[in-house]
């Protein structure tokens, strides 16, 4: 019996990414050779991991190897490994389907890098390829028709996949398929202007493998003409002939010392381990001696993978021992926090059949992670401190992250805060135009101020910073907590911040008031995990953390102090009358009116008790699906507005005028409106709203 075809079509997502593949003008065509490696690399250290843990698994691993065939008659191409292979079913999850597929960035980026494509610009497509690093799809750059033939070790028949790229790929059983993967492109016709070579000529395919491949660790195979050696005296120069050679070196990089590896050789390495496109920012190598052994090569990757947040993001750290891959993602290795961080890491002394159970047990394994953490902190301080460009490239990438390590590593919670950096008044404002100090808020004593476009590091801690928005933007720059407290000097025990959405939400704040007035500079936290340190972490250098839009706030010297108990009392025995029955009146929103210390411009705020929660963080907590009792706030009026005065004076004349309570509500939905806040029932406010305007015309 025939063995049956079956066609089926791709899922719109892979159609739209081959669509991609075969009409990009990526310059880096090469890299298909790579991938193909990579993943055959990968499946013959699975293949050797399972075998040795799965004794009965019936499989010889004693020649594992990949070969590169190439065929210029014919014009085909075929990479082939012993490897795992995969089952019927994993061609179709894992090939006829891309991984990585429904999830938002990529769904973004590809319709982004279709309507680039409508307006004939190549390099959204190219950005794309490059940032998500689309591994398998890839050889479509370069091959009209992919074949995959695959059969899964201890598996009796294989699997053949074929595609053209275009919305369908047949699959069918392959009964004699030698065990592990063959991959088979009939190459598109050589275009040099292309960069699209002749990958049937060895010399070619040579230089791509040992430009990209050296390092992997089993022989890539290709069968060369190989020229006979000098003759003999007396004898003649025999002629060339045909050999399997290996091309590859197979040294692993990470037993190589730095100095005798080049920076190209780890880049390589880098996307090898990482499954990245791009080149790494930090390459950290690590050798520890003594009671236990290991070895690391770790990266710091120049570009957030797009998964960084969702829960199943790509993967970090491999464990090896002794040279023999055992794990991807080896989280054991590694705390969430420093997920970003890519490489190897290659210990001595745990035995080959380790399990995760064990791992998570092993005290020799927490030690390794100790010193790994210790290491990457202590490069992320290096860079700080030495290069502050790539420094604030790993912030922007990275920074978000690595603040989460505030509340799951107790032990680093000073490191971390020591090389994390902050945005504040005193920091220039980034493009989107909201200026940090317009009123000369923060000039600080020595005069060492953001300067305009951000440009320059300056020396008290406010780092320069590429915010990746393209040149020519006003970069923002950033604070170090050092840097804040040199400023703020001794007098200041408190680090002021205030969270928000945006710099500029929590710039034109109501909160900001009094503190721009009196040029106090206060952090701009607008990350969501920073809703949830600030409250975690008790304080930086016995400096407190303090919100501006919780609790009291006191700017004052003691004469000014003195001064303005005087004067709200005297206040607060003059608008009692008002406090008392808005307090009453809006009730349902707001558990106290008072009398504001903190504005200068606007009527009123709301603010909260100092362990209150703040409302971004309730709108998260919601988010996430928790049940909270209703928060209320404090409405905070500010005695010399005239709003306010005029309020008060209009209800002590007319008290039962139904217009003054409108007018009330409205000062409160101006409040929350003021801090970026939102109104519990805004069509409610904008009638009470058009209500107003229309009487007053
Ligand atoms: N030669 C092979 N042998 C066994 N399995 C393979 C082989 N090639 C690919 N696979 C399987 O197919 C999956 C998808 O491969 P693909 O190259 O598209 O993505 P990837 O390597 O997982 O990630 P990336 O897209 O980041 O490179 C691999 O994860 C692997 O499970």
């Amino acid at each position: 019996m025939a063995p049956s075809v079956e066609t089926r079509e791709f899922q719109a997502q892979s159609r739209q990414l081959l669509d991609l593949m075969i009409h990009s003008i990526y310059t880096n065509k090469d890299s298909f050779l790579r991938e193909l490696i990579s993943n055959s690399s990968d499946a013959l250290d699975k293949l050797r991991l399972a075998a040795f843990q799965d004794k009965d698994l019936d499989v010889d691993t004693s020649d594992l190897h990949i070969e590169v065939i190439a065929d210029p008659e014919a014009r085909t191409l075929t990479v082939r490994d012993n490897g795992i292979g995969m089952t019927h079913d994993e061609v179709v999850d894992l090939i006829g389907t891309l991984a990585k597929s429904g999830t938002g960035q990529l769904r973004e980026a590809l319709a982004a890098a279709e309507e680039a494509k409508d307006a004939d610009n190549p390099a959204a497509a190219e950005a794309l390829i490059g940032q998500f690093g689309i591994g398998f799809y890839s050889t479509f750059m370069v091959a009209d028709t992919v074949t995959l033939v695959s059969r899964k070790a201890g598996e009796d028949a294989g699997t053949k996949w074929q595609s053209r790229g275009e919305d369908t790929y047949t699959i069918e059983g392959e009964a004699d398929a030698p065990q592990g993967t063959s991959v088979t492109l009939d190459l598109k016709p050589a275009d040099d202007e292309n960069h699209l070579f002749d990958y049937t000529s060895e010399q070619t395919l040579t230089g791509i493998i040992k430009r990209h491949s050296d390092f992997i660790a089993w022989p890539i195979r290709m069968e060369k003409t190989v020229p006979a050696p000098p003759p003999e005296e007396g004898e003649e120069q025999g002629e060339p002939t045909r050999e399997v050679v290996t091309v590859n070196s197979q040294k692993a990089l990470w037993t190589r010392p730095r100095s005798e590896v080049t920076d190209e050789e780890y880049a390589e390495f880098y996307r090898h381990v990482s499954h990245g496109w791009d080149s790494p920012l930090e390459v950290i190598p690590m050798k520890a001696e003594g009671t236990f052994e290991y070895q690391a090569l770790l990266f710091i990757p120049s570009q957030a993978p797009f998964d960084l947040f969702q829960r199943e993001h790509s993967r970090g750290v491999q464990l090896y021992v002794k040279r023999v891959f055992i794990m991807d993602d080896c989280e054991e290795l590694m705390p969430e926090y420093l997920r970003f961080v890519k490489g190897v890491v290659d210990a001595q002394d745990l035995s080959l059949n380790v399990s995760r159970e064990i791992l998570q047990q092993d005290r020799q394994v927490r030690r390794i992670q100790k010193g790994l953490v210790r290491k990457v902190l202590s490069t992320i301080a290096e860079m700080q401190d030495k290069r502050p460009d790539d420094y604030a490239t790993f912030w922007e990438q990275f920074g978000r992250v690595l603040k989460e390590g505030l509340l799951s590593d107790a032990d680093n919670q000073k490191k971390i805060l020591e090389v994390s950096s902050f945005q504040s008044t005193h920091t220039a404002a980034d493009a989107d135009g909201a200026t940090a100090d317009a009123d000369g808020a923060t000039a600080d004593a020595d005069g060492a101020t953001a300067d305009a476009d951000g440009a320059t590091a300056d020396a008290d801690g406010a780092t320069a910073d590429a915010d990746g928005e393209g040149a020519g933007d006003a970069a923002p720059a950033r604070t170090t907590l050092a840097g804040y407290i040199e400023r703020a000097g001794a007098d200041q025990d408190v680090v002021y911040y205030m969270t928000g959405e945006s710099r500029q939400a929590v710039e034109n704040s109501p909160h900001m008031e009094a503190f721009r007035a009196k040029g106090v500079e206060v952090l701009i936290l607008t990350d969501p995990v920073d809703e949830v340190w600030v409250d975690a972490v008790q304080d930086f250098d016995g400096k407190r953390f303090q919100s501006i839009a919780k609790g009291e706030v006191d700017l004052d010297t003691e004469d000014e102090r003195k001064a303005a108990e005087e004067e709200r009392e005297k206040r607060s025995g003059e608008f009692a009358g008002l406090t008392g029955w808005m307090q009453e009146l809006l009730s349902e929103d707001v558990k106290e009116v008072r009398l504001s210390t903190r504005l200068t411009a606007s009527p009123a705020c709301v603010v909260g008790d100092t362990f209150d929660i703040t409302p971004q963080l309730e709108k998260m907590y919601r988010a996430m699906g928790q049940e909270l009792p209703q928060m209320k706030r404090i409405l905070e009026i500010n005695p010399t507005h005239p709003l306010v005065t005029g309020l008060r004076a209009a209800h002590e004349s007319r008290p039962d005028d139904a217009g003054l309570a409108d007018t009330a509500h409205l000062v409160y939905g101006m409040a929350v409106l003021a801090e970026g806040g939102e109104l519990s029932d805004p069509a409610a406010f904008a009638k009470l709203l058009g209500d107003k305007l229309s009487s007053s015309l």
